[in-house]
């Protein structure tokens, strides 16, 4: 976690925070460090928010705590038929090796394309997870957790089965495209005849140092996204989003673990956008310009579910998104949202394919995003507007030391 907060705080000081200023100090101390350098005759060092990184070592994987940065690659592989736990270690420990260097901003190994060179590691996260289906692939079925039940039917689901689940599942994310794209293509590359890729997604967020100050993100419905997110200063973070560090059983490989819910939702943008703005908002439970709750005050102001109108009605509807979701309508229930938005395209009516990734983190899936959804199916407002296309969930192992690879203990213990 010390990791995660030194990339936010680099981040801000170096992408976000007081752009306006920062930018007249870097060109100001740029311009004479530039010259110093030309006359020196070596290149000036890396000062924009490429150089920001996340430790690829540690106790949980990077992906999960650090801000999702501007560009998303999700993709999900499968293991080639009778590849056995061996092979997929060997492929593990490849995809670390690769994680580790770019992470870092180091080429890695036998990497002679060039694609990301000049740039530094742009806040890049790679991390790692394991479908259902892997385990019966590897023979570890007896180390499959119980976790990894498949989720059960929602009545919104439109799910395409290929775009679906998969063996192997992996997050990419950087604030720089090339990186992204060239951690993507690495890894696909160094899959070799071990895994074959059975779905790949797309996605982005704003771009870090687009807004004068830090700001929570906004998705392709323009609202504000995130802001009731745990905190990893909440005292119960770490007990909402990763699996406890003495956790026993077949699955104690999973210590420091988490799980990943994967949701491709499309919007209804053409339908969302003939609401009028005040009835988008009744929809959502908070203002859309600053994104503060409709039961009053600003974006941090905690909501209160209980405040009525003059009229005498509830300021946050019945079936507003963010009653419906809240942990106070499902006993607790929490996950970290870390979401990217896509955009494919349009559709053949014109509509644009586009929407959330949504990526949902628990310690438990029966406590964070199945209560919710199931709660969010029967009665959300939201719900009319979007299609849930395509969903994964894994398991996601903890982080690794030095010399070790992702899931090396349930690999090889
Ligand atoms: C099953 C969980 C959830 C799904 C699926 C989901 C989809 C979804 N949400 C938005 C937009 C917003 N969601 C907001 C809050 C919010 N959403 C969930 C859960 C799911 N959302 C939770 C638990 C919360 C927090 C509720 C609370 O405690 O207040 C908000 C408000 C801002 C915020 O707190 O983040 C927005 C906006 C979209 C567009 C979407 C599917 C595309
Ligand atoms: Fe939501």
């Amino acid at each position: 976690m010390p990791g995660g907060t030194t990339v936010v705080s680099r981040r801000r000081l170096l992408g976000t925070a007081g752009a306006a200023g920062a930018g007249a100090l870097v060109v100001g101390a740029g311009a004479g460090a530039a010259g110093a350098a030309a006359v020196r005759g070596r290149p000036e060092p890396l000062t924009s928010l490429g150089s920001a990184s996340a430790p690829f070592h540690g106790a949980h994987q990077a992906g999960i705590v650090q801000p999702a940065q501007a560009h998303g690659h999700l993709a999900a592989f499968d293991l080639a038929p009778g590849t056995d736990r061996r092979a997929a270690a060997a492929l593990l420990r490849r995809w670390s090796a690769i994680a580790a260097d770019m992470m870092a901003g180091r080429q890695a190994q036998d990497d002679t394309s060039g694609v990301a060179l000049d740039a530094g590691p742009s806040s890049l996260t790679v991390t790692f997870g394991f479908g259902r289906s892997f385990f019966d692939r590897t023979g570890l079925a007896d180390k499959r957790p119980a976790a990894l039940e498949p989720l059960p039917a929602f009545t919104g689901d439109a799910l395409d089965a290929r775009r679906s689940e998969g063996d192997l599942w992996v997050q990419i994310g950087a604030d720089d495209a090339l990186v992204a794209f060239h951690a993507l293509r690495l890894l696909q590359k160094k899959a070799g005849d071990t895994a074959r890729l059975r779905w790949q997604m797309n996605g982005f967020n704003r771009t870090p140092g687009a807004t004068a100050h830090p700001m929570t993100g906004r998705n392709l419905m323009g609202q504000i996204d995130g802001t009731n997110n745990p905190k990893p200063s909440d005292a119960d973070f770490a007990d909402r989003v990763f699996v406890p560090e003495d956790h026993k059983g077949a699955d104690a490989w999973m210590a420091g673990g988490s799980y990943a819910v994967v949701r491709r939702i499309r919007m209804l943008l053409d339908t969302w956008d003939h609401l009028s703005l005040e009835r988008q908002e009744k929809v959502i439970g908070r203002r859309q310009s600053d994104g503060a709750p409709l039961s009053g005050g600003t974006e941090t102001t905690p909501v209160d579910l209980d405040k009525v109108d003059r009229d005498g009605a509830l300021a946050i509807a019945g079936d507003a998104h963010i009653r419906v979701a809240s942990p106070a309508t499902n006993r607790g229930a929490a996950m970290l949202r870390r979401a990217f938005s896509y955009h494919d395209g349009f559709r053949d009516d014109g509509a644009p394919d586009a929407g959330l990734l949504f990526i949902a983190w628990q310690a438990d899936p029966m406590k964070g995003f199945v209560p919710v959804q199931r709660k969010l199916d029967r009665g959300d407002g939201l719900s009319r507007f979007l299609r849930h296309e395509a969903s994964g969930l894994y398991a996601v192992p903890g982080g690794c030391e030095k010399g070790e690879y992702v899931g090396q203990r349930l690999l090889e213990d």
